[in-house]
């Protein structure tokens, strides 16, 4: 568990509890602030509405990223927020509430994402070619002898996910020796994850509905490589650049 609270006059040490997490288990549990908390519950508290929304208002959200890979679920539809004006006045007092949630929430969690990783490489270049996902999925609860599987096992296409959830747990990821355990979110926390190594699936138990959302860090040239800032004598390059796309 960190807490980016603890870390803004020493970057030193966040840099150095991030790492370690990654190193040894490829995630951690993020503690976010007061602002990103309030934005938690609105966030939650409208995705029920949009997830309401016809299907053809649905379908103008689709990800431009090329080759996203569709994830082939059975109890979990998804939604992308590409902009809030995709979602054209249904209601309009909530119109305003549901793409300025997101709209904040998404913010929020992207200048975590830069704080982020201004903590762990210290690197500008990033920025520039760093695009961000944000996917929205509703698992509906299983029907009586249906298989409980929400999304099936996969891993991320990205470098980084930053996950989370309505109070119903569900998510799973595989540890070193195969076997699988579940996430439990504490309070006021995100689930941060290195994306590309590491499985995961979830398995749908209890009887309400799991609200999930996940911000998903990619490089939209396709590029995956190691920040030059990153290498020198005593960290010589072990992974080659190559473009995920191609
Ligand atoms: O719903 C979740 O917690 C995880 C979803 C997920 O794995 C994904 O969207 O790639
Ligand atoms: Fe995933």
């Amino acid at each position: 568990m960190v807490g980016l609270g603890r870390c803004p006059g020493c970057p030193a040490q966040g840099r150095l509890w991030v790492a370690s997490a990654l190193e040894e288990y490829g995630c951690f549990m993020l503690k976010y602030d007061k602002q990103v908390s309030m934005l938690h519950d609105a966030l939650f508290s409208v995705l029920e509405e949009i997830f309401d929304l016809p299907v053809e208002t649905k379908r103008k959200n689709v990800s431009d990223v090329p080759s996203l890979p569709i994830l082939r679920v059975t109890l979990c539809s998804v939604l992308y927020f590409k902009k809030a004006s995709a979602f054209p006045r249904l209601q309009p007092s909530n119109e305003l509430k549901i793409s300025s949630t997101l709209f904040c929430r998404t913010s929020a969690v992207r200048r975590i994402c830069y704080l982020f990783l201004a903590f762990f490489f210290l690197f500008e270049s990033r920025k520039e070619s760093t695009d961000y996902l944000f996917r929205m999925m509703k698992y509906r609860v299983s029907k009586k002898d249906e298989v409980k599987v929400g999304s099936v096992y996969h891993k991320d296409m990205d470098f980084l996910s930053v996950l989370d959830q309505n109070q119903v747990n569900g998510l799973e990821m595989k540890a070193k020796d195969g076997q699988w355990f579940s996430i439990d979110y504490k309070p006021w926390t995100l689930f941060v994850m290195a994306g590309e190594p590491l499985m995961h699936r979830v398995m749908i138990n209890g009887n309400k509905e799991r609200y999930s959302v996940g911000l998903f860090s990619y490089s939209h040239k396709g590029m995956v490589e190691v920040p030059e800032e990153l290498v020198d004598d005593e960290h010589p390059l072990q992974f080659k650049p190559y473009n995920y796309y191609v």
